[in-house]
């Protein structure tokens, strides 16, 4: 049994790029903020969101419900909010890095952390990040790392996360695991924003395939109602008040069903004070220039006594008292604790300068613990006891992964940009046209300097480097000439979006390998 699962599992990777392939073009609609000048009304994209009854399976959904949870968490990425600024994001329980796909696009992304309890998925993992290797240069750097351990875990590699994801992960996790994630995610890691998706218990009804198996999903723990949910949600900001919550579902089901919610629902949680190095104030700057944590060798000598509360609750959480020597972690200067008392404020923020200050102590700590462990020191650690692991280091790393990247010049970025926008203008009227015929297209340089005005507003220099292009310009029109092209039509099978949420992760692809296969 469990062979044929891993053997289902190896052949998702191959599955994935088929459905890549289908799914890409719709997804990047579905998905991601339309351009701001296109014309993509709502009507239009609620129209290609829906849910239909088969006979036999029951609710299906288009597109298929994984792509609507995607879409759902990058539009919770993407807002304006926060867009652009998220530079470290953790997904939770990332199976086979088919979201990080994605999340690898999301502007401002600079480092994603995977974290799943499973080993078999990771080996999956491997194409995306080989392919990174032969895939052209980034224009930003981004680095992936992926752990294998339990998301309750506080690793300290968490630490100066600013968004984590966890998508239909949390139905996964025993109950006291379940417990430590929310400790780890909102008192450890305090992100600036988390989002967490799950089924909706309501929902199962609509599904026939569930009945026999007392409606929830075989390899869920469990299954939450809309009130569950939202109850977990509101306790959490209960325990946590730095959060607000918002939740929502995802995938509607079919016409006369909205009693029952949305296959899926997502919670939004929002630190109200999440504070990012370069928006920090100069008081705040001192205060965090002011956080005592000496890194320094001669410094680790001592007793060790973790006492300041702040520091454990803000800094590094986990181990209270280690019954060991060498570090001594001082408590705030008078400075800092007017500053916090003017800022009314009881917690630090994590800054990069913070965190890399952490990053250097602790990998002194890990070169101390070699020669701990020979002493056969215990650690005692309030939530793990004895013995728990040296300095927060839960996580086993399973890839460490650098993606090349070369800066592009300004004018490089200027002219794809504004070819990207001239051939998207063709397109758009090709498909209105259903033909490209041998006319002539205008655009206004004004249009196009909208477009590359967050690099430049300098006409003259864009109507220089599109001639020095081969671009025509007449007065201040772009004049391009277009090609005869024949008309493409891309076939699409009427069934490409079924899909079947009542089954497991695992058969919902064999499901559709069965589907193509009859298609
Ligand atoms: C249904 S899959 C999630 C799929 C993935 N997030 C996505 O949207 O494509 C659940 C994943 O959570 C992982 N998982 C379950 N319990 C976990 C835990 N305690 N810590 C980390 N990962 C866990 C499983 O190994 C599995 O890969
Ligand atoms: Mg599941």
């Amino acid at each position: 049994m469990i062979v044929a699962l891993q053997t289902l599992i190896y052949f998702r990777q191959s599955l994935l790029s088929v459905l890549e392939r289908l799914i890409g073009p719709y997804y990047i609609r579905f998905s991601f903020l339309p351009n701001k000048d296109d014309d993509l009304d709502d009507e239009d994209s609620e129209e290609q969101v829906f849910a239909e009854y088969d006979d036999e399976k029951g609710v299906v959904f288009f597109p298929p419900m994984y792509v609507q949870r995607y879409a759902a968490v990058n539009d919770c990425l993407l807002d304006e909010r926060w867009s652009g600024k998220l530079e470290k994001v953790v997904d939770l329980g990332y199976h086979d890095m088919s979201f990080i796909k994605y999340l690898k696009e999301v502007p401002g992304v600079e480092h994603i952390l995977g974290v799943d309890i499973e080993t078999v998925p990771l080996r999956c993992s491997s194409d995306l990040l080989a392919n990174g290797e032969f895939a052209p240069k980034r224009e930003t750097p981004l680095q992936i790392t992926l752990f294998q351990g339990n998301a309750a875990d506080p690793d300290y590699r968490l630490i100066g996360c600013d968004a984590v994801v966890a998508i239909e992960m949390i139905e996964h996790m025993m109950p006291h695991d379940l417990d430590r994630l929310v400790h780890n995610i909102f008192g450890f890691i305090q992100p600036w924003i988390a989002v967490i998706t799950t089924p909706n218990a309501d929902f199962n009804v609509l599904f026939k395939s569930m009945e026999k198996n007392g409606l929830r999903r075989w390899d869920h723990l469990f299954e939450w109602t809309r009130e569950q949910f939202n109850d977990w949600c509101s306790n959490i900001v209960t325990r946590y008040p730095n959060y607000t919550v918002s939740c929502k579902g995802i995938g509607p089901g079919p016409p006369g069903t909205l009693h029952h919610g949305c296959c899926s629902q997502l919670a939004l949680f929002v630190s109200k004070n999440y504070c990012k190095q370069q928006d920090l104030t100069i008081d705040s700057m001192a205060l965090v220039k002011d956080v005592p944590i000496t890194s320094n060798l001669s410094d680790m000598e001592g007793s060790w006594e973790y006492t300041d509360p702040l520091v454990e609750k803000n800094m590094l959480c986990a181990p209270t008292k280690l019954n060991c020597s060498t570090f001594q972690v001082k408590s705030f200067s008078k400075t800092t604790k007017n500053l916090m008392e003017k800022n009314k404020t009881d917690s630090l923020v994590h800054t990069r300068e913070v965190v890399d200050e952490i990053r250097q102590l602790t990998k002194m700590l890990n070169f101390d613990k070699n020669t701990l462990d020979q002493k056969q020191y215990t650690w005692n650690n309030i939530n793990w006891g004895e013995n728990a692991p040296y300095w927060n280091q839960y996580y086993k790393v399973v890839r460490d992964y650098n993606y090349p990247f070369e800066t592009k010049s300004e004018e490089c970025r200027i002219l794809e940009l504004i070819s990207d926008e001239i051939n998207r203008l063709i397109d758009l009227q090709s498909t209105e046209e259903n033909s490209i015929s041998g006319e002539k297209l205008e655009i206004p340089i004004d249009y196009l300097m909208r477009i590359v005005e967050h690099i430049t507003n300098d006409v003259d220099k864009v109507k220089d480097l599109l001639e020095w292009n081969g671009y025509e310009v007449v007065d201040n029109i772009v004049v391009y000439s277009r090609l005869i092209v024949e008309n493409i039509s891309v076939a699409t099978p009427d069934n490409e979006w079924q899909d079947n949420d009542t089954l497991s992760d695992v058969n919902k692809q064999f499901e559709f390998v069965d589907a193509r296969d009859v298609a």
